[in-house]
């Protein structure tokens, strides 16, 4: 039980890497509030999970694009569950998209949900843990993407680098009050966000080929890290940056 007791928010959490982060919370002995955008059975299915679990589980909905969304699910759920002690930034988007012809209403949406999303949930829960004066963990979900680039991510990757940069200058912002800031960051993982990019059999297959570890992740495989970041193993542990790609980064030739 790494989390016995505690009070995580986790953004966009009612799929993929998200939801697995959420209810392996829970089941470290956390209770847990997502936000989610749309789908209410997917959200309604994780609280379910969580509760199974024995855990308090709630479903905010909003759009973390909307700077607004950010103070309202922090109020929501210290409402619900008194407190915030672990903050996961993870909703984000990859519409994948070739540069030369981007769109701007796609350039702009992907900014406003990765990055400013990111920057203004992670504002918002860093001013409830400080009122609360006890510190906390804030991880949020970057991606191998921060470090190199992709033909058809040329909007996207900026804004994974972002939020990986975000999170080490909150890192200096926020020692101080003894809240501990950290980014993961996934390799390719299996979920909803790249379900058409690898439909592909030959791509899938290519992609799994220059993992070390043999095979693409799956959600639980990053869960793992995240709590491992928000519990007190972690303790002297901020500013840090997670690859979890099973080894695709260092994989040169
Ligand atoms: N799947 C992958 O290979 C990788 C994913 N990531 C990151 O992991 C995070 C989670 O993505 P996945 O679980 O892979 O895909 P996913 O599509 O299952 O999860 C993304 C979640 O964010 C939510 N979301 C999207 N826009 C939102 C908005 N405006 N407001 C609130 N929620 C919103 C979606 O509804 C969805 O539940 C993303 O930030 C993604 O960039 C990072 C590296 C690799
Ligand atoms: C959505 C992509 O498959 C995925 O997103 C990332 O951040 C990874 O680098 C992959 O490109």
């Amino acid at each position: 039980m790494l989390l016995k007791d505690k009070k995580v928010l986790v953004t966009g959490a009612s799929t993929g890497i998200g939801r697995a982060a959420a209810i392996s919370a829970a089941g470290h002995g956390a209770d847990v509030a997502i936000n989610f955008l749309a789908g209410d059975d997917e959200a309604a299915s994780c609280v379910a999970a969580i509760e199974a679990l024995g855990r308090k589980g709630v479903a905010i909905a909003g759009d973390v694009a909307d700077p607004a969304t950010a103070g309202d699910f922090v109020a929501k759920a210290v409402e619900a569950m008194g407190r915030v002690d672990i903050f996961v930034n993870n909703a984000g988007i990859c519409p994948f998209h070739a540069f030369l012809d981007m769109p701007v209403a796609t350039f702009e949406r992907t900014m406003r949900v990765n990055l400013h999303g990111a920057y203004f949930m992670v504002q918002a829960a860093a001013n409830q843990m400080v009122r609360q004066g006890q510190g906390g963990s804030i991880i949020a979900v970057s991606s191998i993407s921060a470090l190199v680039g992709g033909e058809y991510q040329t909007h996207y990757t900026p804004t994974k680098a972002g939020v990986h940069s975000l999170m080490q200058s909150a890192a200096i912002a926020l020692g101080k009050h003894g809240i501990r800031c950290n980014s993961v960051l996934p390799g390719t993982i299996l979920t909803d966000i790249n379900m058409d990019d690898l439909a592909d059999p030959e791509k899938r297959a290519r992609m799994a080929t220059r993992i070390p570890l043999g095979r693409l992740g799956e959600p639980d495989d990053v869960a793992g890290p995240i709590v491992f970041l928000a519990s007190d193993l972690a303790r002297y542990v901020t500013g840090a940056a997670l690859l979890v790609d099973g080894g695709a980064f260092v994989n040169l030739q």
